[in-house]
C-alpha cells in the first residue's frame, strides 16, 4: 500500500487547500491553546467544511477533558482524535465514548519507549510514533525534532501505525524507505515560522510521499 500523508496544525484556508490539492489523506486540527496552531471552534468549523469526505480530519489534544472533545468534534468535524500524553485507560474511554478513531501519540527518544506502544494495544485505533519533546519544552509534539528511526527496526507494532517527529520534504523519502511507515505525519517541518504553514513546503513534502515509495 502506498505511504499516505497527514498534514498536521493547518489554520488558514489557502494552506488547508495546499494540502488537500497535494493529495493529503489527513489533515490536522490542534486544540492545544499553548501551541502556536491552536485553533478557536469558529475557525476550525470553517476549515472542516471545506475538506471533502475521503480526506480523515484530526483533532489533536493534549489529555483532553470531555468538554472540550465534545465541543472540538463537532466543530471540527473529526473524524479521529489524536491524544498526546494520554494515559491508556483515558484513551480507550474517549474511542468508546466518542465512537471514532483514537490515535495515540507514543512519545520516542530511546528503545524503552517503543515498547510502550503495547499499553495501548485494545485501546486505541493507531499509534503514532513522535519524537518526544524536552521535559520543560510547552510542547509534546509539533517542535520539529526527529527520534532515531533505527528503534522501530524489527519492532512488531501492535497497532496500525504512523510516522511522525522532524520530517521535511527533504528526508520523507528516506523515512519511509527506512521505516516502512504506512502514514507520515508532518507539522513544523512544512512552515517557514512556528504555526505559519507553506504552501510550497507543503506541496514538496507531499509530492515527496508520492513519488518515492
Ligand atoms: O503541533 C502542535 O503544536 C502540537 C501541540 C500539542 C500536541 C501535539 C502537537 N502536534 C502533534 C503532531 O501531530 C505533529 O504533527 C507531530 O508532533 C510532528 O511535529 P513536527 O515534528 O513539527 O513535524
Amino acid at each position: 500500500m502506498p505511504t499516505t500523508a497527514k498534514i498536521c496544525g493547518l489554520t488558514s484556508p489557502a494552506t488547508l487547500d495546499a494540502a488537500l490539492g497535494g493529495g493529503a489523506s489527513h489533515v490536522g486540527f490542534v486544540f492545544f491553546p499553548a501551541s502556536p496552531r491552536h485553533l478557536t471552534f469558529d475557525v476550525a468549523a470553517g476549515l472542516a467544511g471545506r475538506v471533502p469526505d475521503h480526506v480523515q480530519r484530526v483533532g489533536v489534544f493534549v489529555d483532553p477533558d470531555d468538554q472540550l472533545l465534545e465541543a472540538a468534534v463537532r466543530a471540527g468535524m473529526l473524524d479521529a482524535i489524536q491524544l498526546h500524553r494520554t494515559a491508556p485507560a483515558r484513551v480507550a474511554a474517549i474511542r468508546s465514548k466518542f465512537d471514532r478513531e483514537v490515535w495515540a501519540a507514543v512519545a520516542i527518544k530511546l528503545r524503552g519507549d517503543v515498547e510502550k506502544a503495547r499499553d495501548y494495544a485494545g485501546a486505541a485505533s493507531l499509534i503514532l510514533y513522535d519524537a518526544k519533546t524536552p521535559d520543560d519544552a510547552s510542547l509534546p509534539g509539533g517542535m520539529g525534532l526527529r527520534f532515531d528511526w533505527s528503534l522501530l527496526d524489527g519492532v512488531r507494532h501492535p497497532l496500525r501505525w504512523a510516522l511522525s517527529g522532524g520530517l521535511d520534504g527533504g528526508n520523507v523519502a528516506e523515512a519511509i524507505r527506512r521505516t516502512g511507515a504506512p502514514l507520515v505525519d508532518v507539522s513544523s517541518g512544512v512552515e517557514s515560522a512556528p504555526g505559519v504553514k507553506d504552501m510550497d513546503k507543503i506541496a514538496t513534502f507531499l509530492k515527496a510521499v508520492a513519488t518515492n515509495q
